[in-house]
């Protein structure tokens, strides 16, 4: 009796606690519900690998158009582990990529555990801020901007176009234009980085190409790696992630070869000013950045001692990073252009009849001139829609907690931007199908900005070489225009440009394009 007497204060105890941990976890789990149901609506997933085994990896963007069809503009999933919310709304997506929370990227394999937030495009917080800052002001700085003046950047581009035309006045059958652009757009690059451009058999070039293509075809398959970092020790992955790292380090030491060499010039016309040479006394076009390496050079000179996150291992990393976005981006969408030009014959009658009454004779047209080519402009960016290179944009990361269209976005989340269905959307573009370049012109015939066209993405992030890359695209697309007409070799093949290839950018399948010289005008 006694000790039952005894054990009751205790039992009492024991009760009261159970009930309060029961009262706990349950206000815990209803506090989860609220948040789950404050979350974007979305598919569930399976343990683990969440919605990944219902992703086609053929064409993921069109996987995650359909959700839009079920689950509206703003949806969430799992990818492995990494919680998704997809924006497919370009009034949403304008919306959250202006905050400053957003500007972060996705917490994923590739970018923080290879690139280690290294360079650009990987990169977060001040090093992203004041190597952004840099790159921007140089282009600025070389007239990249519409301030009028192009600056030195379109006669480096023209002398280019000329050579690509040139050779392919050379070809008498059909070809396949990934090789050529591959040459020259990569030396467009080369000018703007590193201030010279290569010979197409030189040796350490053509490695650095093929690094390319072989990186860019390894990242397009190693996307799984990024929300199952386990996978990398099976061997398929192994390979891959092996290739990634041994040819960064490879291809960092050839660009410290470039600085060294470029640092040394720099110190020998320094001592040839100092001697007096005549020849060298045009001090401003001296201290004038004349590519990225020697703007970054001269910056680390004005830091002196204190030179922060302004490194040679970051200067590697933004080379690579400029060279890798830049190239691949823009020779898919020269590639689609030019398909777009076979494909469509009438489109490119308009085209050239626009090009000759404006050059009259010239074999290129500058980008002044881009104004009274309302038609030419508007055709590239109906390319640009039509054939959207990155439909599922490049994710951001969130670093605080926030809110979309009244949805709450928890901290780490990955946002992605559903490029392809903005610029897919029937209510927006009504047969988005077609081929129709007449959509980016307004009632007057004038080049129209529309609001759902986003190629480059957009906000605080939104792409660095945007302006250069349609420098690029205009002056390469209306110098071939102006010279040739363009067929498909071998029309009963079939349309290349159905069921395209996903990988890290969306690319027609193989095809080869027929350059018939023209008559002059
Ligand atoms: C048609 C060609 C191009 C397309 C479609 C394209 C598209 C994009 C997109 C969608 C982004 C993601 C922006 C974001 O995260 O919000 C991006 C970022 C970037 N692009 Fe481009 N791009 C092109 C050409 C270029 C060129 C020519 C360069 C270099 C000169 C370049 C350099 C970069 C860099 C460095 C970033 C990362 C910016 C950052 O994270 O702050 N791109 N690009």
């Amino acid at each position: 009796m006694t000790s039952l007497h005894s054990s009751w204060p205790d039992t009492g105890l024991a009760g009261t606690l159970v009930a309060a941990t029961l009262l706990l976890a349950l206000l815990r789990i209803l506090q989860w519900v609220r948040l789950c149901w404050e979350m974007p609506p979305g598919p569930w997933g399976l343990p683990l690998v969440g919605y990944l085994p219902w992703i086609d990896p053929r064409a993921p963007h069109l996987t995650l158009t359909n959700l839009v069809e079920k689950y509206g503009r703003v949806y969430s999933l799992k990818m492995g582990g990494v919680s998704v919310v997809v924006i497919a709304d370009p009034d949403l997506i304008r919306e959250t990529f202006n905050q400053k929370i957003t500007t972060g990227r996705a917490p994923l394999y590739l970018t923080h555990g290879i690139m280690k937030g290294y360079g650009l495009i990987c990169a977060e917080g001040d090093l992203w801020r004041d190597h952004r800052k840099f790159v921007l002001g140089f282009m600025r700085h070389h007239g990249m901007k519409n301030t009028g003046s192009r600056g030195a950047m379109e006669p480096r581009i023209h002398e280019v176009g000329a050579q690509l035309t040139k050779e392919l006045a050379q070809e008498s059958e059909g070809v396949d234009i990934s090789g050529k652009l591959m040459h020259h757009v990569g030396n467009t690059m080369n000018q703007l980085i590193f201030g010279f451009t290569y010979k197409e058999d030189d040796g350490t070039w053509r490695w650095l190409r093929y690094l390319l293509e072989e990186g860019t075809k390894l990242v397009g398959i190693a996307g799984p790696l990024n929300f199952l970092p386990c996978l990398r020790y099976l061997p398929q992955y192994k390979h891959i992630f092996s290739f990634i790292t041994d040819n960064q380090r490879k291809t960092h030491a050839e660009y410290q070869k470039i600085i060294s060499a470029h640092e040394e010039d720099l110190l020998r016309e320094a001592a040839a000013q100092a001697a007096g040479d005549e020849t060298s006394s045009d001090d401003e076009a001296k201290d004038t950045p004349r590519h990225i390496v020697d703007a970054y050079v001269k910056k680390r000179r004005q830091l002196g001692e204190n030179v922060g996150s302004f490194t040679y291992k970051q200067l590697h990393h933004v080379a690579a990073d400029l060279f890798g976005a830049g190239s691949e981006t823009t020779i898919t969408t020269l590639k689609w252009h030019l398909l777009n030009m076979a494909l469509f014959p009438d489109i490119q009658t308009r085209i050239q009849r626009e090009l000759d009454e404006r050059a009259k004779g010239r074999d290129y047209v500058t980008l002044g001139e881009g104004e009274d080519l309302p038609f030419t402009q508007a055709a590239i960016m109906e390319s640009q829609r039509l054939r959207s290179v990155v439909p599922l944009g490049i994710p951001h990361g969130v670093s605080q907690e926030l809110r979309v269209a009244g949805y709450r976005v928890p901290r780490d989340t990955m946002i992605l931007p559903l490029l392809w269905f903005v610029h897919h959307n029937p209510d927006t573009w009504p047969d988005p199908e077609l081929y129709r370049p007449e959509r980016f012109l307004d009632t007057e015939g004038r080049v129209l900005k529309h609001p759902a066209f986003m190629p480059f993405q957009t906000g605080r992030r939104r792409c660095i070489g945007d302006e250069f890359a349609m420098m690029i695209m205009f002056i390469f697309t209306t110098r071939i225009l102006l010279k040739f007409r363009i067929k498909l070799e071998d029309e009963l093949k079939g349309d290349p440009s159905q069921e395209p290839v996903c990988g890290i950018t969306l690319s027609p399948r193989p095809f080869k394009l027929v350059f018939e010289p023209r008559e002059s005008k």
